[in-house]
């Protein structure tokens, strides 16, 4: 099933596996017809699938990231690199080291900034100086958040520290030892930044995520729910599978 609402095209997959295909492929022609592309990267569970694709296509010749720059979404605050619940490490380890991407292209907040203000501030600089994300792929948390945008009063714009909410570290202990150890802070890429991406792709799976989902595409405007602001990008991939769609299969 594929639809479209406002500047939002919604895939329906039917499984995992499919969902991450069909967005490996999408990363994949970016990269074809623009071998020098900027691209946002996401982390948690959900492109893990995503990125093993494109590892295979890469191995397959059939994508080069060689003049690809990218740029994560976000970092643990603070966390050493070398943890390897860090979104560097994960970066590494499902996809850097196995993709002929340059060491000087990847582009990560440091979890270990001293001066967060210089850090957020000039992340931002080179994001804007690269000439901004062609294609920036997102995850959603089931509180709506998007990087680690978390729920608020007011869209936060650039680069920025955020304390965590208490159902991100619940959600995000499952990759910990213990609750404990879960960082309670973390360096986001803004609102903004995200917005002005030229296309997103946003993946979700699962049923914990179906009603979110529903929220971000039919529920107010609202720096409460932060991926509800896609409603206003001209340029969205939404691609689910059949369980995150649950509660909107009726209505697209
Ligand atoms: N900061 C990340 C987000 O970028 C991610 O999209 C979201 C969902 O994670 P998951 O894919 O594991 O459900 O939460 C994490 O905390």
């Amino acid at each position: 099933m594929k639809n479209q609402i406002r500047g939002m095209r919604i895939i329906v997959a039917n499984t995992y596996e499919e969902m991450s295909k069909k967005a490996a492929t999408i990363v994949a022609s970016q990269v074809n017809l623009k071998p020098n592309s900027i691209l946002g990267l996401a982390t948690g569970g959900t492109p893990v699938g995503m990125y093993q694709e494109l590892v295979k296509m890469y191995e397959d010749d059939e994508v080069d990231f060689s003049e690809v720059k990218s740029f994560n979404l976000d970092e643990y605050y603070p966390i050493d690199r070398t943890n390897d619940q860090s979104y560097y490490y994960y970066m590494k380890n499902n996809l850097f080291n196995h993709i002929n991407i340059s060491e000087d292209n990847i582009n990560i907040p440091n979890g270990r900034a001293e001066d967060i203000e210089k850090e957020c501030y000039e992340y931002d600089h080179k994001i804007y100086n690269s000439g901004g994300i062609d294609l920036q792929v997102l995850g959603i948390g089931t509180n709506g958040h998007i990087g680690f945008n978390e729920p608020d009063l007011t869209f936060e714009s650039g680069t920025h520290k955020v304390k965590l909410d208490e159902e991100t570290i619940k959600a995000n202990s499952r990759f910990f030892d213990s609750i404990d150890e879960v960082p309670k802070e973390a360096i986001s890429m803004g609102m903004k930044t995200i917005m002005q991406s030229k296309k997103i792709v946003l993946l979700a799976n699962g049923e914990a995520k179906a009603k979110i989902i529903d929220k971000m595409l039919f529920g107010e405007i609202s720096p409460n729910v932060p991926a509800s602001i896609l409603q206003l990008h001209p340029h969205v991939i939404l691609i689910l599978d059949k369980e995150a769609a649950e509660y909107i299969q009726d209505k697209i």
